[in-house]
């Protein structure tokens, strides 16, 4: 219940143990009627002009590589111009400029910052005090998500506690009202589209060199990535890989965060151990970290975003030794939806789904969706590697 306490804290990220940045855009909503289209063959969903864009004969010289918010410890988030980061994408996948910055590395130094933005003025009780620019006038990071993100969770602006002291000042006590609001019931809805999308939605529609799928198991730290990417390697044969293991062990740390007490990694780095890992071509691995932006879109297929309500997660942190900044920088995240946001901002949407992950039940029926889903899959690749055989006249 702390998490409150804070709530108008900037988000900032923690490595290895905490997340991330807060974010400068945040996605439209996703389109509440979108309905996935049937199962099919990988080869007869792929238009031929993404095939082109994205399909072996362009290689890597048409990745999107996204880790352009690199700097993940830091309460400013420099954008990286999408010019410049297409520029860069080209130089045949290896590590763009992009990679050179390190996660966590701090931020810019020196510049003058306003105290609140010009919403945050009117909006006392989520102010945001580590704003990105010296512009009042620019609505804050945290102001920009809370207006995205408060119908959507809230239901109603107008219900929404936090925005009352707009209009008056509240009478009942704040937390209390917080904890008290559904405020779970548009999350709610979007976990049955996104179930529903795990379902009924055919495999990535992507041309693909890969005979296995590569999936992203992404969220706050204590979410339960891990669990859920131990059960599904389990089931799939598909191979787990840890990224704060991976990093440590090819030696892609740059330092340590002693604030938040964690490594940090350098995305250059860890970009060529997975590349030299064979993760593009080869498939087969789960990749298990809360980052999951600077992975170029065409290795990944399946994207799932582990969420917990935060009191669960906030029992989790605790019973983990978590406290203090940290563990309030977790909380917010979760909150926050940071990680679903980066994901979605970061992919097709037709391949991120949202999970819930608070109970046993939960985890179970989550592990049960990916593995039929990793099912299909293959038999989608196998379809295609049949057709392709009989076009090229093999036997
Ligand atoms: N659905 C669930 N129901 C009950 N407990 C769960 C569930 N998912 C995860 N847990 C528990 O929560 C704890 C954290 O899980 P896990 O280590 O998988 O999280 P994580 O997201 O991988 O964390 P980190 O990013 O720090 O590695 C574990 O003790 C795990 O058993």
């Amino acid at each position: 219940m702390q998490y409150i306490d804070k709530l108008v804290d900037e988000v900032r990220i923690c490595e290895f143990g905490a997340l991330t940045h807060a974010k400068a855009a945040v996605p439209e909503p996703e389109a509440e009627t979108a309905v996935p289209n049937p199962p099919a063959s990988i080869k007869s969903k792929h238009p031929p002009a993404e095939d082109d864009a994205e399909g072996e004969n362009d290689e890597e010289t048409s990745e999107s590589f996204k880790s352009t918010k690199a700097k993940r410890s830091t309460p400013q988030v420099t954008n990286q111009p999408v010019s410049q980061k297409d520029d860069e994408d080209e130089n045949d996948g290896k590590t763009s400029k992009v990679f050179k910055s390190k996660r966590a590395k701090p931020g810019p130094k020196g510049q003058p910052k306003a105290d609140k933005c010009a919403h945050c003025l009117n909006q006392e009780y989520f102010c945001d005090r580590n704003l990105s620019s010296n512009d009042s006038n620019v609505p804050c990071s945290k102001c920009r998500r809370w207006n995205k993100n408060v119908d959507k969770v809230w239901g109603k602006r107008d219900s929404h506690p936090i925005f009352r002291p707009c209009l008056s000042l509240p009478t009942t006590n704040l937390k209390e009202e917080l904890l008290l609001t559904p405020r779970n019931h548009a999350v709610a809805q979007s976990e049955h589209q996104n179930q529903y999308k795990l379902n009924h939605n055919s495999p990535r529609a992507r041309k693909t060199m890969r005979q296995q799928p590569n999936i992203v198991i992404t969220g706050t730290p204590g979410v339960g990535k891990s669990t859920h990417a131990e059960a599904v390697a389990a089931r799939t044969n598909l191979t787990h890989l840890t990224i704060n293991d991976f990093a440590r062990e090819r030696g892609c740390l740059d330092g340590h965060d002693n604030r938040l007490n964690s490594a940090i990694v350098d995305d250059d780095r860890l970009l060529d151990a997975l590349t030299a890992e064979g993760v593009k071509e080869k498939g087969g691995y789960i990749i298990d970290w809360h980052a999951c932006d600077l992975y170029p879109e065409s290795w990944i297929d399946l994207v799932v975003v582990v969420r917990a309500d935060v009191e669960v997660l906030q029992k989790r942190l605790v019973g983990r030794g978590y406290e203090g900044e940290k563990l309030q920088e977790n909380i917010d995240s979760e909150f926050f939806q940071v990680l679903l946001e980066e994901a979605r901002e970061s992919y097709e949407e037709e391949i991120v789904v949202e999970l819930k992950s608070d109970e046993t039940g939960d985890l179970d029926a989550n592990v049960e969706r990916i593995v039929s889903w990793v099912e299909t899959w293959r038999t989608n690749r196998a379809s295609e590697n049949e057709d392709d055989d009989i076009e090229t006249g093999a036997t």
